[in-house]
């Protein structure tokens, strides 16, 4: 295992390349997730953040570049030890078991226990911890399958929470979500990096994603296109290339606010670096 101990407290993403089926997904796209701050990646649809976020997490392959977890590669780390410190709620919360919530919830502590352990009374208090927090207390005895797409989004925040790992990434977390839950939810995330969790969400909200995150990433066809505070991402220009919308700004008792307005014009649906 490699060390680098510049990088040893963040989830680092550097120039990686993926191709799917003879198609270029992405084009030497990197990304930083330091611990104790929340990132937000931004992009249009089918920008290649879910795939980023794959790559990050070892679940799709990239033929170059470089993924380091507390500065040591990614792949000299045993499957357990990488569950433990970096957990993921994938896009649409899908479920393919038939639980209860608390038992899916419970299963975002797996990476703590031996083989055939059961879980403790610690664990059990986490749980129901992560419950009260994610407001899912009322639905512990429900079958996941069963839920509102919106419950069951906090249901599989609960268990990315429970997990306790140094870092968390969600996958549109809020997406489903009533504008209640949304901020419910950004509070949470923006609680945890404050409690020195390292966490990236891809988010399309731009309003949520300025008001809350530290760093965006902005990614447009395969690649970065802009990083930084949302105000050095979020200007006309860039919203103009990567969206082609116009937002309207304003300020208030000293806080900055941006609503996307218009559009200003037609994406390009053109193949990816052919
Ligand atoms: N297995 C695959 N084979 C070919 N193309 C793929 C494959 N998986 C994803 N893609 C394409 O890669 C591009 C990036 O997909 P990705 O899901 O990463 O985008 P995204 O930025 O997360 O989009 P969205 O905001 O719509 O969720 C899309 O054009 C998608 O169609």
């Amino acid at each position: 295992m490699t060390t680098d101990t510049t990088t040893s407290n963040s989830l680092q993403a550097r120039d990686i390349h993926v191709t799917l089926n003879d198609r270029k997904i992405l084009n030497g796209a990197s990304l930083n997730v330091p611990k104790g701050k929340l990132v937000g990646l931004i992009g249009p649809n089918g920008a290649g953040k879910s795939t980023l976020l794959k790559a990050i997490l070892g679940l799709t392959d990239h033929q170059a570049g470089e993924i380091t977890l507390n500065g040591a590669t990614l792949d000299g780390w045993s499957l357990k030890e990488r569950a433990k410190r970096v957990s993921y709620a994938a896009q649409g919360a899908p479920v393919h078991w038939p639980l209860d919530v608390e038992h899916i919830i419970a299963l975002g502590r797996i990476p703590h226990l031996d083989p055939w352990q059961k879980i403790t009374a610690a664990d059990r208090e986490i749980i129901h911890q992560a419950m009260v927090t994610t407001d899912t207390l009322h639905l512990k005895d429900r079958l996941t399958t069963t839920l509102s797409g919106g419950e069951r989004a906090c249901v599989m925040l609960a268990r990315t929470i429970v997990s306790q790992a140094e870092y968390l990434c969600a996958d549109e977390p809020i997406a489903s979500l009533d504008p209640y839950h949304q901020l419910q939810v950004m509070d949470i995330l923006h609680d945890l990096s404050r409690a020195g969790h390292g966490v990236l969400i891809v988010l399309h909200d731009l309003t949520l994603a300025q008001r809350y995150c530290d760093d965006l990433v902005l990614m447009h066809d395969g690649e970065i296109m802009a990083h930084g505070t949302a105000e050095n991402v979020l200007t006309e220009e860039n919203l103009d290339r990567a969206y082609h919308i116009q937002a309207s700004r304003w300020h208030e008792n000293g806080d900055h606010f941006l609503v996307p307005w218009k559009r200003s014009g037609t994406p390009r649906h053109k193949g990816r670096h052919e």
